[in-house]
C-alpha cells in the first residue's frame, strides 16, 4: 500500500483518506489539508471515503462513507449491531489488534507524559478477556417519547438519537431481555416519561444489574420528580419479572448532568443484589459502583493484590474503595483494613460485606481519600499499604503530595485512564519506582483498559 497520505477531493464533502493510526478513542486517524481528521470506524492502513460532519480550527471530524482498500485485522461484526452506537468503538477490529491497542495507549501516554524513568517500565500484554461478548452485567438505557412512541436505548455519541432497543452483543442477555419487558409495561401502564425539552417529570433512566454469581436482578427507575403516575403500579409487575428481586426509584432533576441523583427509595423487594467475586460475596446497593465484566474482574483483582506483597501485620488502605471488593478480598491476609469511599451507600454495602464475609478487620469510613487518608495518618494509623482505584480524572494533587509524605512502602494503583495515570506517575515517581504495568481487557470491544501499577518506594 502507498504509504504517503492520500487526500483527494471527491465531491462537496467527501474525502479519501489513508489512515495512520487509531486515536484514543479508537477512531481512525489521518491527514487532509495538513490538519489532523478524525473517522470512526476506520482502521490504520485503510484507505476510505469520508464525510467531513465539521470542520474545526486544528481537527476534522469525518463519517466514514466506503472502504476502498481494506485492512487484514478488520473483522465482521454480530448481524444487525449499529457501530454509531458508543461502546463497540472497536468492535471491527481483530481481539488481537484490540489487545495490542489497548497496551499501546498506555505505553503512549506514558511517552507523552514521559514520568521518570518511563522508557524503561515493565509494560505487560493486555490480559485478554475469555467472554469477549455479553459480558456487561448492567444496562443503562434512556426512555422518551417522541410523537407518541417511546424509545428506550442508548443515545449514540455526541448526539441526540436515540436507538430503540439496540442490539448490544457486549451486554448480557438477561439484562437486554428485562429491560425489553420494561418497556412494554410502561407502554401498558402508560407511565409518564420525562421531557427534556418541556422539563416535565418523569421516567428518565432504567437501570437494569444482574448478579453474575446469583443471578439476581436489580431494577433502577431514575425519574424526573418523586410522583409519577402509575410508577407504583409498574414496580408492581417489574418485580413479578424472572430474576428480578428488587426495584428502586432514583430521583434527578433538570439540573444534574449525571444519570443518577442524591435519592435513591426502595420500592419492592431485597435492599442489594449480592454477587461472588473469587471467594467472596458482594452485596451491591443501585448507586454503588461494580465493575461491569464480572468474569475478568477476578483477574483484574487477584492480580493487583499479588502485587501488593502483603503481610500478616500490615495495614491495608482501601481507597476509592466502592462496596469494599478489594480490601474485603485481601483481609485474610493482614492485620487490618482500612476502606475510603464518598458515596455513602457503597460504604454501608462495604461494611455489610465485611460481616457478609465474617472478618472481623475491615471497616469503611464515608469520605474522600483526599480528606480522610492525611486524618488517619495524624491519628497514628501506620499506612503500610496502599491500593487507589480513582476514576477517570486520577488522583487529586493533594492526595499525591499527602502519599508523597506517608509513602507507603506497597502501593498499587489501578487505572481506567492511561492519560490521568501517566501524569500522576509523573509526581509519584520523585518517590516510587513504576515496577510494572500490566492491562486488563475488561471491556472488550471498547478502546477502555484498566491498568494495574506496581510501585515501590525508591
Ligand atoms: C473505579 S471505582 C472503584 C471501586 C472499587 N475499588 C471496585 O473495584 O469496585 C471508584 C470509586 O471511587 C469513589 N470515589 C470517587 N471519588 C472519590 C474520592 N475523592 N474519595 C473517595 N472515593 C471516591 C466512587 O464513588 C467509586 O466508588
Amino acid at each position: 500500500m502507498n504509504q504517503k497520505v492520500k487526500q483527494t477531493m471527491t465531491n462537496e464533502k467527501n474525502v479519501i483518506i489513508t489512515i495512520k493510526r487509531l486515536g484514543i478513542n479508537g477512531e481512525g486517524i489521518g491527514y487532509y489539508r495538513k490538519k489532523i481528521i478524525f473517522i470512526p470506524n476506520a482502521l490504520p492502513d485503510e484507505v476510505v471515503v469520508a464525510k467531513i460532519i465539521k470542520e474545526f480550527p486544528h481537527y476534522i471530524q469525518a463519517e466514514l462513507v466506503r472502504i476502498k482498500e481494506k485492512s487484514p485485522d478488520r473483522v465482521d461484526f454480530p448481524a444487525g449491531v449499529d457501530l454509531a452506537i458508543g461502546g463497540l468503538e472497536l468492535a471491527h477490529l481483530s481481539y488481537q489488534k484490540q489487545l495490542k491497542f489497548k497496551r499501546d495507549n498506555v505505553l503512549e501516554a506514558l511517552k507523552k507524559y514521559h514520568p521518570r524513568g518511563y522508557n524503561k517500565y515493565k509494560v505487560k500484554p493486555t490480559i485478554p478477556a475469555p467472554n469477549q461478548w455479553h459480558y456487561r452485567n448492567k444496562a443503562q438505557y434512556q426512555i422518551e417519547q417522541d410523537h407518541g412512541q417511546i424509545n428506550l436505548g442508548l443515545f449514540a455519541p455526541n448526539s441526540h438519537q436515540l436507538y430503540d432497543l439496540p442490539i448490544m452483543p457486549t451486554q448480557s442477555e438477561k439484562t437486554q431481555k428485562i429491560e425489553r419487558q420494561i418497556k412494554e409495561l410502561v407502554e401498558k401502564f402508560h407511565v409518564a416519561i420525562a421531557n427534556p425539552y418541556r422539563h416535565t417529570d418523569g421516567l428518565k433512566t432504567i437501570v437494569v444489574r444482574q448478579a453474575q454469581a446469583t443471578n439476581e436482578i436489580q431494577v433502577t427507575l431514575v425519574t424526573v420528580g418523586h410522583l409519577i403516575k402509575n410508577l407504583p403500579a409498574l414496580s408492581t409487575e417489574i418485580i413479578n419479572l424472572p430474576n428480578v428481586v428488587s426495584v428502586f426509584q432514583n430521583e434527578t432533576d433538570w439540573h444534574n448532568p449525571q444519570v443518577w441523583g442524591n435519592k435513591t427509595t426502595k420500592l419492592m423487594g431485597k435492599n442489594q443484589i449480592i454477587d461472588e467475586i473469587l471467594t467472596k460475596k458482594f452485596a451491591l446497593s443501585p448507586r454503588a459502583f461494580f465493575q461491569l465484566n464480572p468474569v475478568q474482574t477476578a483477574t483484574l483483582y487477584s492480580h493487583a493484590l499479588k502485587f501488593l506483597d502483603l503481610g500478616p501485620e500490615d495495614t491495608l488502605i482501601d481507597a476509592y474503595s466502592g462496596v469494599g471488593t478489594l480490601g474485603i478480598l485481601a483481609a485474610d491476609q493482614v492485620k487490618q483494613v482500612i476502606g475510603i469511599e464518598t458515596i455513602p451507600e457503597a460504604v454501608a454495602d462495604a461494611n455489610h460485606n465485611v460481616e457478609l464475609n465474617h472478618l472481623h478487620n475491615a471497616n469503611y469510613i464515608q469520605g474522600s481519600v483526599e480528606k480522610i487518608l492525611p486524618q488517619l495518618e495524624q491519628n497514628g494509623v501506620s499506612i503500610d499499604a496502599l491500593i487507589v482505584d480513582p476514576p477517570r480524572t486520577g488522583l487529586a494533587k493533594s492526595l499525591i503530595k499527602t502519599l508523597l509524605k506517608i509513602k507507603p512502602k506497597t502501593f498499587v494503583y489501578i487505572s481506567c485512564n492511561p492519560s490521568t495515570l501517566a501524569q500522576d506517575l509523573v509526581l509519584l515517581s520523585d518517590v516510587y519506582n513504576v515496577r510494572l504495568i500490566e492491562n486488563v481487557d475488561m471491556l472488550p470491544q471498547t478502546p477502555r483498559c484498566e491498568c494495574i501499577v506496581k510501585l515501590t518506594l525508591r
